[in-house]
């Protein structure tokens, strides 16, 4: 990526720190009892034990690791393996796969978050094939297209080690789904048929070493506008984390072979801010490479986004109109073209009125605070 362009240097706002603050708390929870008992009685008391660890991490932190999730370790290994395989080749190889406005899937090193350019590479594909979304992000074109994936000749076994990875993360994430569902005293399979027509999406990423770690990231901080992210890291780490309780950045130690999930947008709207999507950013290292695998599992393009019934009530009534889960993105995906001077589109604009004044005082408050 060469000298340290302008493009990618933060506002000092927004600079990682230079001590590292280590999670003390994101909690690591064994899901074991989940995974291999079939059928579940959400009864049981080691499943309502469970259930009740992942609602507080939810609650407190939008962030938990787990372990003994069922996935083989050699399952991720090899897809671990293949990326590296993949961004050790030249640029003129990696673009033969580039992601453009047709299809915006395969590779691309230009991404921008909040209008700052990442310090990172990334390789995109779909688990659905093909993947059905909105041909365009306005609202008055009802066409939608179909998403195939773009797998490079180089590496050969990458397509393969990707495809039995994505085998094993769907089954987790339904598990992970069920148990957020129970969390939220919802069925477990309350959730499921938003699922039906996945947009969910994989993407691999590559952070190379930056000479200045201080000045740029590798992703700058953001909310996930998904459902739920399930994240692999490798051993480096530089996921960091925006505490709830006083906004400082907290560090996810990596655990070997653990998977780090956080809820998303679309959950918070579903739980009616009961959990909230977090914001995280990553921190780059100087001397050594970085590898993450975050699988972004997504609703069906059609899914309009709104609270649950079930979680809303008189005395806490719907604090978000309904909005289009495919317009969402493809508004997203549209503005990270363009790299619009404007904010991207957020949850926080199909807030009603009401609860925006509410929110607009409350950050006012925090930011006298903080
Ligand atoms: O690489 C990581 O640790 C996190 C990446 C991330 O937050 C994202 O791609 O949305
Ligand atoms: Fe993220």
């Amino acid at each position: 990526m060469g000298e340290l362009d302008p493009t990618f240097i933060q506002e000092l706002e927004h600079r990682p720190k230079p001590v590292v603050i280590e999670a003390q708390g994101i909690p690591e929870i064994d899901i074991s009892a989940f995974v291999t008992s079939s059928p579940t009685n959400p009864n049981a008391q080691g499943i309502r034990d469970l259930v009740d660890q992942i609602r507080d991490a939810c609650k407190d932190w939008g962030f938990f690791q787990v372990i003994n999730h069922g996935v083989p370790i050699e399952t991720r290994e090899k897809v671990f393996s293949a990326s590296k395989r993949f961004f050790d080749q030249s640029v003129e190889e990696k673009r033969k796969v580039k992601r453009d406005e047709v299809n915006p899937l395969g590779y691309y090193d230009t991404e921008h978050t909040k209008n700052v350019r990442d310090w990172k590479e990334v390789f995109d594909f779909v688990v659905d094939v093909p993947t059905m979304i909105p041909a365009s992000h306005e609202s008055d074109n009802d066409e939608t297209t179909e998403l195939h994936n773009q797998w490079p000749h180089h590496p050969s076994d990458l397509r393969d080690a990707c495809e039995e990875y994505v085998k094993d993360l769907q089954k987790l994430s339904y598990k992970l789904l069920e148990l957020i569902s129970l969390s939220l005293n919802l069925p477990a399979n309350r959730l499921k048929p938003f699922f039906k027509d996945p947009t969910t999406f994989v993407r691999l990423n590559h952070y190379p070493p930056c000479l200045a770690p201080d000045l740029a990231l590798g992703v700058g901080r953001h909310k996930d506008a998904g459902a739920l992210t399930i994240l692999a890291q490798d051993d480096v780490g530089g996921l960091e984390v925006k505490r709830k309780t006083d906004g400082e950045w907290i560090f996810v130690k990596p655990t070997p072979n653990a998977f780090i999930v956080n809820v998303g947008d679309i959950i918070q709207v579903w739980s009616n801010d009961a959990y909230e999507s977090v914001e995280h950013r990553v921190r780059l290292n100087s001397t050594r490479e970085r590898f993450s695998i975050p699988f972004f599992m997504n609703p069906a393009h059609y899914t309009v986004v709104e609270p649950l019934a079930e979680l809303t009530n008189k005395q806490n009534p719907a604090k978000y109109k309904g909005y289009n889960w495919g317009k969402f993105f493809a508004t997203r995906k549209y503005s990270n073209f363009k790299k619009l001077e404007v904010e991207n589109i957020q949850i926080y604009h199909f807030k009603k009125p009401e609860e925006q004044r509410i929110d607009d005082v409350v950050s006012r408050v925090a930011n006298v605070v903080i």
